[in-house]
């Protein structure tokens, strides 16, 4: 058994160098080798690197093969000997699946850079680590240490290269190659190939609807953000199109590589603003060959609900503020009772009195456990049902002159009777998130009686009818209900007390299959892949397959190892306390722009939000470069920022661009058809990119409508349309997203619809990567001006 593809830090790489040219950095050596395998010299074109780069590939083959042979054979085995046979067939079975789905992730481009070092040691950089059978390296995972220089390296501070050389794949195919010379000496040697042209290339690529990955163009910058420690919360702050998206997602990666051990068990959660956006980034873990992290956006993050839009921004930024962990707290105590006056039960025809002192000594009781509500309400009912039972046998004895009743007989006429039950529900209401927060928002008393704190109006905000859908608003105070009151079904946690002692014990035997597999494991060069975890959810019966990513996706209490954030600075405080449980550890990548928040409780400075979290331990990363927007449109976006009077950072951009912002001003009644002419014209410009249309609320339907009408089946609709032609979006749905060119309309009206936040604004104006298209009727901001 042999398997020399590297998925972790800790596997086990010769540190021999796979080439060396044969003359000391000269163009032309003899050519190096690795093993019997001729690697191409340093002056080598296209087709010296296609015969590299299909070697590359035919050992990928190779290990796919060998991989499909020893999963069919591990499978065949059955389940037949001990548990820890069984633990250790099921732990290779894993292994083997997983590898596969990895070396299938990573056949799209799978090698994209190539360093040659001083001294004459060449480095190729992929997607994973490829080492010869014989364990020589052919190609270095892209997160290995040695491949950090790929993207640090400058010509100011050279760090040991000479030259850096971008090969471009087209699936297995190299297109081309792209040399950046560092070293002074070797330009006059080297003639050909200089340029970024690479980098320009990938941003001024069609967009498909679809991020895809940067690994073969992250820049120094975005690589420092990529590789820094994993403890601790790190802010990146950045203006839009700097790639902050795109570092996050790459930062999962790096993560999930150099920290295996420790977070594939535990998992990496990620969190963005909608599923529209969840939907456009999910390709790009895969694609790194990473599948087990968690995605849910804010609406989704309590399993169950999916909240749906908080239609007034006053009801959001209430509902966000971290006051309301108290309301929900006063409404769950105030779900306990007590009686003010003895009041007479009747157990089988016998009365019995229960006075408000056997009450409150129940409840005293009950909350002495320090429990969550349901679940001290279980203490609180064996309390009474126990008190009232003696009461009755008390009664029951005079009677009877003496003759003694069967006391776990009466316990349980006591327990099922209806007057008990109606008094114990009286004085402590069962109760679920859900049915606590319905009646918070439709009884006012209740509501008034839990938030005093809350003004009248805002009470009255807060007002809605039963039945109607929770809101992302809501998302959070569910969460925070849940969490004070605890199971609903005392059996429930009991059963998940019985599971977890189950699981320490099946934790052990599986610690000890591990340790056998170990030696195996490294033997092929593979270790932390499969931890004693992994192979406990194998047995599990209920998580027959689950990974601890879906395990962890139906848990709400799940801790995760690192939780990643975008568009972090539109959370409301109730959203991150419910952030912050999810990772006590408080390892956290936070990556947003203040510029671009409009929503009602978004951050005015990551110090303001993140302080009551994490007081002063966060350190912040910023990010200064435009990618995705040319220097004409920056030009625009920003004016109408500062006119503002929004405190921005002017970005560098890559591309000046190749059209100036049209601005058209219609008639009120004309803006829809002048959109249709503006979507036409802009195809006119871009060829057969993504056109989208940023439009007010009160113009979705009626655009997307004409828009129909003249492009037909072209126009997408929702979340999922986003590789179509054109899409309609409002400014919120637009967030992090981007288009080949973009129609926005009436921007005074986008502006009001965030409450008269210019971050919806900037956000639209700023989702083009080539061409900008304005529609208006009514006045246009201040900062139009300045075009
Ligand atoms: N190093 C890079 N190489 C190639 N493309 C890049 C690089 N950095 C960023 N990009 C591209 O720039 C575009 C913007 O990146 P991304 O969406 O991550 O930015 P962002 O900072 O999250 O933007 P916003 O805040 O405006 O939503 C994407 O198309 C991304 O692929």
């Amino acid at each position: 058994m042999s398997d020399t593809t590297s998925s972790s830090a800790s596997e086990v790489i010769p540190d021999r160098p796979a080439a060396r040219n044969g003359r000391s950095g000269g163009p032309s050596g003899d050519m190096p080798t690795v093993g019997e395998v001729p690697v191409p010299a340093l002056d080598a074109g296209v087709e010296e690197e296609r015969e590299y780069v299909g070697l590359l590939y035919r050992r990928l083959d190779e290990l796919r093969e060998e991989k499909e042979t020893q999963l069919s054979e591990v499978r065949s085995t059955g389940a037949v000997g001990t548990m820890q046979n069984v633990s250790e067939r099921d732990a290779f079975a894993t292994m083997y699946e997983d590898r596969l789905a990895q070396l299938n992730a990573v056949d799209d481009r799978l090698v994209f850079g190539r360093l040659d070092l001083d001294g004459g040691d060449c480095r190729y950089i992929g997607r994973i680590g490829l080492t010869t059978a014989e364990r020589q390296r052919l190609m270095l995972d892209w997160r290995a240490p040695e491949s950090g220089v790929f993207y640090q390296a400058t010509a100011f501070d050279r760090q040991g290269v000479r030259r850096r050389r971008h090969l471009m794949l087209r699936r297995r195919d190299v297109q081309g190659v792209e040399d950046e010379v560092l070293d002074p000496d070797l330009l006059e040697e080297t003639a050909e190939n200089h340029g970024d042209g690479a980098l320009l290339a990938a941003l001024n690529a069609r967009r498909t609807g679809q991020m895809g990955d940067i690994v073969a163009t992250i820049q120094a910058e975005q690589d420092r953000v990529i590789r820094s420690d994993l403890p601790g919360v790190l802010v990146v702050q950045g203006g839009p199109g700097t790639g902050k998206t795109a570092v996050a997602l790459h930062r999962a990666a790096y993560l999930l590589y150099s920290h295996r051990e420790r977070l594939k068990s535990a998992g990496v959660l990620i969190v963005g603003p909608n599923s529209t956006f969840m939907s456009y980034i999910d390709r790009v873990l895969p694609s790194l060959g990473e599948t087990g992290v968690v995605m849910s956006s804010v609406a989704e993050l309590y399993p169950g609900v999916r909240g749906v839009e908080e239609q007034d921004s006053r009801v959001a930024e209430i509902k966000g503020r971290l006051q309301m962990a108290e309301v929900i707290g006063a409404a769950v105590a105030q779900r306990q009772r007590t009686i003010a006056e003895p009041r007479e039960v009747d157990v089988d025809g016998v009365k019995v009195s229960v006075t408000p002192a056997m009450i409150n000594r129940a409840r005293e009781r009950a909350r002495a456990t320090g429990k969550p509500y349901n679940e001290a309400r279980t203490t609180f009912v064996k309390v009474v049902v126990k008190d009232i039972a003696e009461k009755l046998e008390r009664i029951l004895a005079k009677r009877s002159e003496g003759n003694e009743a069967d006391r776990s007989y009466l316990v349980e006429d006591v327990r099922t009777a209806r007057d008990v039950r109606v008094l114990l529900n009286l004085c402590w209401l069962p109760r679920t998130p859900q049915n606590l927060l319905e009646d918070l928002w439709s009884r006012p008393a209740y509501l008034e009686a839990a938030a005093p704190m809350l003004t009248r109006t805002e009470r009255d905000l807060l007002r809605r009818e039963p039945g109607e859908p929770f809101t992302v608003a809501d998302v959070p105070l569910l969460d925070e209900a849940a969490e004070l009151l605890g199971y609903l079904d005392e059996s429930a946690g009991r059963e998940e007390a019985r599971q977890k002692a189950a699981r320490e014990r099946q934790l052990e035997d599986a610690r000890k299959a591990v340790e056998n597999a170990t030696p195996a494991m490294a033997e092929m060069g593979i270790e932390g892949f499969l931890s004693a975890e992994d192979v406990v959810s194998l047995n599990e019966e209920t998580a027959a397959r689950l990974s601890a990513a879906e395990r962890a996706q139906v848990d709400r209490t799940w801790t995760y190892g690192h939780v990643v954030v975008d568009e972090a600075q539109e959370l409301s405080p109730m959203q991150w306390h419910v952030l912050m449980r999810r990772c006590p550890l408080k390892s956290f990548t936070v990556v947003g722009d203040i510029a671009q928040g409009s929503s009602a409780s978004a951050a005015t400075s990551w110090q303001a939000a993140m302080e009551p979290f994490v007081g002063e331990r966060m350190r912040v990363e910023e990010l200064t470069v435009n990618y995705r927007t040319p220097r004409r449109i920056v030009d625009l976006a920003e004016a109408v920022a500062r006119s503002e009077g929004l405190d921005i950072t002017s970005l560098r951009t890559v591309r000046e661009g190749d059209h100036a912002p049209a601005v058209d001003q219609v008639a009120d009644d004309a803006v829809v058809p002048a959109v249709v002419e503006a979507v036409d014209a802009e195809f006119g410009k871009v060829g057969d990119g993504l056109v989208a249309a940023i439009v007010p609320e009160r113009l979705h339907a009626s655009a997307r409508r004409a828009l129909r009408e003249r492009f037909g089946e072209r126009v997408g609709d929702g979340a999922g349309s986003l590789s179509q032609d054109i899409v309609v979006l409002t400014a919120d749905d637009a967030k992090g997203l981007e288009f080949d060119a973009v129609v926005v309309v009436e921007p005074a009206e986008l502006r009001e619809e965030a409450a008269g936040r210019i971050g919806s604004l900037y956000v639209a104006l700023t989702r083009p990567t080539q061409s900008l298209h304005v529609v208006h009727s009514g006045e246009l901001p201040a900062g139009f001006d300045a075009r």
